[in-house]
């Protein structure tokens, strides 16, 4: 079988209903995010998505924050890590947030990416954005407060995963995936340099 017969086709429709349905889920078990932090380059469509269906009548836009976040093979991995890192291309400006808000300390957090592959990158992000906050905190002399990081991914791989997310972090903030999937390859549309051919496929396999 062809690598392309492999592949999982998404369409832009179906990234569209997949926003849409965890938005509801969000509302009713969390509430409206404060603020959205989109995991580049993946996570940016589905984050203007989802804001679309966040946004309550007669509310402000909830501002998306960007982090770039790469995975790169691990060249001096031993067997016992995690084989690949994460670097961070781009983090968020504690600066310019602060033209929102006092600070993200007590704050509904959503973060968002196309997809939940190995986890390692959503760890890694969660783990960060949870540990920034932290010692933003000890510098004003205040606690976490009710800090919620919440996660949607558009689709999570079925699969074993090189990290797990931790619960405690989170603080009652909950993990949506669109869609769960088998592990093969996703093919997005944003990737397609033909969106049509693409699109067809995506339907034919009733990803629309
Ligand atoms: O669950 P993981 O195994 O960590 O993989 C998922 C991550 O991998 C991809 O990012 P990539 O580094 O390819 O960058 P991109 O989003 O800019 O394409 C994807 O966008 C996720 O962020």
């Amino acid at each position: 079988m062809s690598g392309e017969e492999e592949k999982i086709y998404i369409s832009y429709n179906c990234v569209h209903k997949h926003c849409q349905k965890a938005a509801e889920e969000i509302l009713t078990t969390i509430g409206k995010p404060d603020v959205i932090v989109a995991i580049g380059g993946g996570g940016f469509i589905p984050s203007r998505i989802i804001r679309t269906f966040l946004k309550q009548q007669g509310e402000k836009n909830i501002p998306i924050q960007a982090i770039g976040l790469s995975l790169y093979e691990d060249m001096g991995t031993g067997s016992d890590t995690i084989g690949k890192e994460v670097i961070r291309t781009q983090w968020l400006d504690f600066g310019a947030l602060a033209q929102h808000f006092d600070s993200l300390i007590g704050k509904n957090i959503l973060i968002v990416d196309e997809v939940d592959d190995t986890r390692t990158t959503l760890h890694y992000a969660l783990t960060e954005l949870y540990q920034d906050i932290k010692e933003n905190a000890e510098k004003l002399g205040k606690n976490m407060g009710d800090t919620k990081l919440s996660i949607f991914v558009v689709n999570n791989k079925l699969k074993p995963k090189r990290a797990e997310l931790n619960k405690e972090l989170m603080n009652g903030g909950i993990y949506i995936s669109g869609e769960d999937v088998d592990d093969k390859w996703i093919a997005y549309p944003w990737e397609s340099d033909d969106i049509d051919t693409h699109t067809k496929h995506a339907i034919a396999q009733g990803n629309n």
